[in-house]
Formats: structure tokens, sequence, C-alpha cells
């Protein structure tokens, strides 16, 4: 057979599986409608039903990584059924979810591939109202950034928990790339600025230093905002994401400039709806203690002796008075299991305020 006869040959079969696929993905979408319809019934009159279900989400996700034969990774096939399920669920209901804007920041990225791309995606300018957003009912769901493996906690988004009652539904960690990028008007030797977001000048303080160590670095507030302005001006130079560089048409004068090339950002989605337990699951905390001697030893110790894993602790001046701390502490486990009520009585007793901000499913992507 020559290689013309069996390339014909084989995109023929491939026209018959992508038949079958489309056959398939459209019985998997009627099936979806259904699913919307049994929840609306099963609920009385006037009560709106949740469409939205990330603990199932998970599971599907997690089902079939487990089944996946290959060739492709799984990562891969979990991200082709993310969208399948992205589109199901806009069938059912469009869901609105608020991100940290302009549109092209790493929050938007996060935002679409924790709920795939059938989401309306609503930029905010500030952390803070994303939470109001969200708080008001105008979105469902809000996606903020809450710790960068280099750089640490984002305080913003932890102050915003101790003013807001919000429920954690979800977490996302996204692998954050930054280039160095210019319009089609810079002189590239002239770059007298570099703009971006303070939290992407820090992960990539050491490559300007080495590379760029008399330019002024200007925060901005979001690296899309960066690229934006470079489109204008001559002599400057924005640090963004890929998103941001397609988005603005600019040219990457130099690619992953990172400080770490394992550089990740860990974003949560916030809601109102409690997500039932998933088998795997962590759970977040705001905890205040009094100011004695060994009280974070007495915070800590029920999860030890309880074998429970710790995956964050950080602290935060608690604004209700001078060197008080609150604790917001991530762990394993949701709060309906036993051993994890059991811990949280154990830690209401010993400290001032205790607030569950939810149980959520651990990110499968
Ligand atoms: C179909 C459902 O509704 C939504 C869509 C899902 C899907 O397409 O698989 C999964 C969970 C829900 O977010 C369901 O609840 O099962």
């Amino acid at each position: 057979m020559s290689d013309e006869t069996q390339l014909q040959a084989l995109r023929k079969r491939i026209d018959t599986i992508d038949e079958k696929i489309l056959e398939l993905i459209s019985e998997r979408a009627h099936c979806a409608q259904t699913v919307a319809q049994v929840k609306q019934k099963a609920l009385p009159t006037g009560q709106a039903p949740v469409f939205y279900r990330p603990e199932r989400e998970a599971w599907v996700l997690k089902h079939i990584m487990e089944l996946n034969p290959g060739p492709l990774d799984n990562e891969e096939m979990a991200r082709l059924f993310r969208e399948i399920m992205s589109a199901c669920l806009a069938l059912e209901q469009p869901l609105q979810v608020a991100y940290l804007g302009p549109e092209g920041t790493f929050t938007q990225a996060a935002a679409l591939k924790h709920f795939g791309h059938s989401v309306i995606s609503v930029p905010m300018a500030a952390i803070d109202e994303i939470f109001r957003e969200v708080a008001a009912g105008a979105v469902q769901f809000g996606v903020v950034p809450v710790e960068n493996s280099t750089e640490g906690a984002i305080n913003h988004t932890l102050d915003s928990f101790l003013e807001h009652d919000m429920v954690i539904c979800g977490e996302v960690e996204l692998r954050i790339h930054h280039h160095l990028l210019v319009g089609e008007n810079t002189q590239t030797g002239k770059i007298s600025r570099v703009y971006s977001h303070a939290q992407s000048l820090a992960q990539c303080r050491k490559w300007l230093d080495a590379h760029y160590p008399n330019v002024e670095r200007v925060a901005v507030a979001s690296n899309a905002e960066a690229a934006k302005r470079v489109k204008g001006e001559w002599n400057s130079a924005a640090i963004a994401g890929d998103m941001a560089a397609e988005l603005y048409g600019l040219t990457r004068l130099a690619e992953k400039i990172e400080d770490r090339p394992d550089n990740s950002t860990r974003f949560l989605i916030i809601g109102n709806q409690a997500v039932p337990p998933t088998g795997d699951d962590k759970t977040s905390i705001i905890v205040s203690m009094r100011n004695k001697p060994g009280a974070l030893h007495h915070l800590l110790q029920p999860f030890h002796s309880n074998g429970i894993d710790l995956t964050r602790i950080e602290t935060r001046p608690s604004r209700s008075g001078k060197w008080t701390y609150v604790f917001f502490i991530d762990f394993c486990g949701h709060q309906s299991e036993p051993l994890i009520k059991d811990v949280l009585e154990k830690i209401t007793d010993e400290s001032v305020a205790l607030k569950v901000l939810g149980s959520y499913p651990k990110a499968v992507l």
C-alpha cells in the first residue's frame, strides 16, 4: 500500500471515530439536560436547584484518569473531559465566575482550568470585589489567588476571608510561566521600565537583577494591565503570561524568566454552596487563639495526635486588637468525617474563635 492510500484509509477511520464521538457527546449532553430536569423536579417550587456539583466533577475526572489506556496522558485526557463537562453543565445552567481581571490574568486562566471554557468569566478590579460579587449573588463563584510557591501568601485574599462569610468550594493549581513582553513599537535596546504585578516582579527578581539591573520596575494592578500599557510605549516591557501576551499581541523577548522553574500559584474557588465529601478532600479553617504561652502548640496538637496531614498554616494580624493573630490552616479531610469533627471540637475548646471556610475536593488537574 502506498503512503498516500494508507493516509487516506487512516483518515477515513478517524472520520468514522469522530462521528461516533459526536454521537456519544450528544447523548451525554442529553443526559445532562435530563439531570437538570430531575434536579428541578426534586425541589419545592421557588427553590433554586444546585446544578454545579464539584464533588461529582472531581469523581468523573479521577475515574477517567484511572481508566485512561493512553497514549494520551492522564492530564491531557482529563482536560478534554473537563471541557465536555463544562459544555454539559452550561446546558443545565450557564455559570458566571468572577476573577481578578482584567482579561488575560493568571486568575482567569485558573478559572478556565477549573470550570472549563463554557463558563462566563467576569473580570473584577480587586480581590475584595470578587468576594462582594459572590456574596451579593451577582455571580455564582469567584476565583482568587491564595498562595504562590515562590512568594508565599496572597494577603489580600486572606484578609478578605476575615471580612466576608464565604464557602470555599474548590482549589486549583496553576504552573506560572512569566515572559518578558514587548510591543511592535518597543526599541528593545532602550528599555528603561518594566511593568508587572508586584508578585510577578518578585517571582522574577533574580532574572531582572541579572539581565536588566538598571531598569525601573513598576508595580501595576495586574500583569494583564502591564501588557496593556506596553502596547502604547516604545521604551517599556511587561512581565506577564501567555494569555496576556496573546490578548495584547505582544512579542516574547525572553521566555520563562521566573526564578524558580516550579513556580506555581494556588487559587481558591469561593461560593455559597457547601460541598459533600469525595474521600479525597481538604478543609480550610481560620482560628484565633488567646495570646498565651504554648497557644500554637495547643492548636496543632489535635492534628498531630490524630495523624491529620496539615498542608498549610499562615498567620495574619487579627485586626481586632494589637498583636493578636489569626491562623489560616488547611488540612486533609472533610468536616463531615467523625475524626475531623472531633479535632475541630478540640480546637474550638482551645480557641477564641474558629470558622470553617469549607471542605472541598483536592485539585484533580
Ligand atoms: C450532570 C450533572 O451536573 C453537572 C454536570 C456534570 C457532568 O457533565 O458530568 C457533573 C456534575 C455537575 O456539575 C450531575 O450532577 O451529575
